[in-house]
């Protein structure tokens, strides 16, 4: 079952734009990191994989958990319950690994993905529990930041019908008007779908907060000298709503991102970190994105439905990653203008 067959019996009604973009982040990321197919797509059955997740997910992010972590340790049922979630989801990783290895042996395998070259590696210096961290730690960074940057641009394309049009008629242009998958030169000129992705990342990055470095020497920041050793945070968040670099900084405006006259910090937009240890994962997800929105942009046209909860601003939580808590859409089929 593909996208457009999954969404059939899904459009005309509210629907919750964040599972579905799951599903679709969670099935792109398995073709092309790991050559493997979830099934995510296959069932309107909220798949067993993405229930697992976000349970452990809310587990985790936790704050009692995270100010108590003793409790763990703790012999709780709901303890139990966690650890015997994080069995299951090892179970699902655990499988995607044998079916490669199976796949390995057959003669005529010639897979270029990701996971290929870990096996390949691991032969030589990756253990099985090394593996089984490495393609866990792609599923959550690949997938869940993904999800996140789609939902909202959706939510934001609902909520300004005019930048709604003003994609779908750049789409239109670049790509003709039936869904077709798009070359690498075509997704480049999407320069407008491009900036709200990039506005999106900028209001609302999915990783709001970058994971702790410790300090190899000291540095000052403002009026303050940060000794060595000093353990850090970048609030990603605040620097994209500092004034001091952003006009309007809360206003979703993606215009901004298309003027060539804009002088900006080149540490003022950092939803992928910066430095050695940036995302690698960051030219497929702006690739993968460009593809969804157009083919969303080409094949439908969709609203908020009426009493919305995220009328005036998205809610959200935030465990470790920024997720949207529910944002309904109701999407049409377009009729070809
Ligand atoms: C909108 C989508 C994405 C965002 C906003 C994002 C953001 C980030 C950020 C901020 C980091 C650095 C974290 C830190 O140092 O604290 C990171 C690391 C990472 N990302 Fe992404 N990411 C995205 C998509 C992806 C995708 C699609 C993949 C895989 C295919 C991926 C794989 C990784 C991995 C493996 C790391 C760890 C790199 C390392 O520690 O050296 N990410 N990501």
């Amino acid at each position: 079952m593909d996208l457009f067959t999954f969404m059939n019996p899904n459009l005309n009604r509210p629907i919750n734009i964040i599972e579905t973009m799951r599903r679709i982040s969670i099935e792109a990321l398995g073709k092309f990191a790991f050559g493997y197919k979830f099934g995510c797509l296959e069932s309107q059955e909220v798949p067993r994989l993405i229930s697992v997740y976000d349970y452990i997910v809310s587990v985790l992010g936790s704050p009692f958990r995270l100010v108590f972590p003793w409790i763990s340790e703790l012999p709780l049922e709901s303890n139990k319950k966690y650890l015997d979630a994080i069995k299951e989801f090892d179970g699902f990783i655990n499988d995607i690994i044998e079916t490669k290895r199976n796949e390995m042996k057959k003669d005529s395998y010639n897979g270029h993905d990701l996971l290929t070259s870990m096996i390949k590696q691991g032969e030589i210096n990756i253990d099985k529990h090394q593996l089984r961290d490495e393609i866990a730690t792609f599923f959550t960074a690949g997938h869940d930041t993904t999800t996140t940057a789609l939902s909202v641009s959706l939510y934001f394309l609902a909520k300004y019908p005019e930048m709604q049009e003003k994609a779908r008629a750049e789409v239109i242009r670049i790509l003709g008007n039936e869904p077709i998958i798009p070359s690498l030169d075509q997704l480049k000129e999407l320069k407008y779908v491009n900036a709200i992705i990039k506005e999106t990342l900028r209001t609302h990055p999915p990783t709001p907060i970058l994971t702790v470095r410790r300090l190899k020497k000291p540095i000052k920041v403002g009026s303050y000298i940060l000794p060595i050793n000093s353990t850090c945070m970048i609030n990603t968040w605040k620097i994209h709503r500092d004034p001091k670099y952003w006009e309007n900084p809360n206003q979703y405006n993606p215009e901004r991102f298309l003027s060539s006259d804009e002088k900006r910090d080149k540490f003022a937009w950092i939803p992928f970190s910066a430095g050695p240890r940036n995302c690698v994962g960051q030219n497929l997800t702006l690739l993968q994105q460009r593809v969804v929105l157009s083919m969303f942009l080409l094949r439908y046209k969709w609203v908020l439905p009426e009493n919305n909860v995220n009328k005036d601003k998205i809610l959200l939580k935030s465990h470790f990653l920024l997720t949207p808590i529910d944002i309904k859409l109701v999407f049409t089929e377009r009729i070809n203008e």
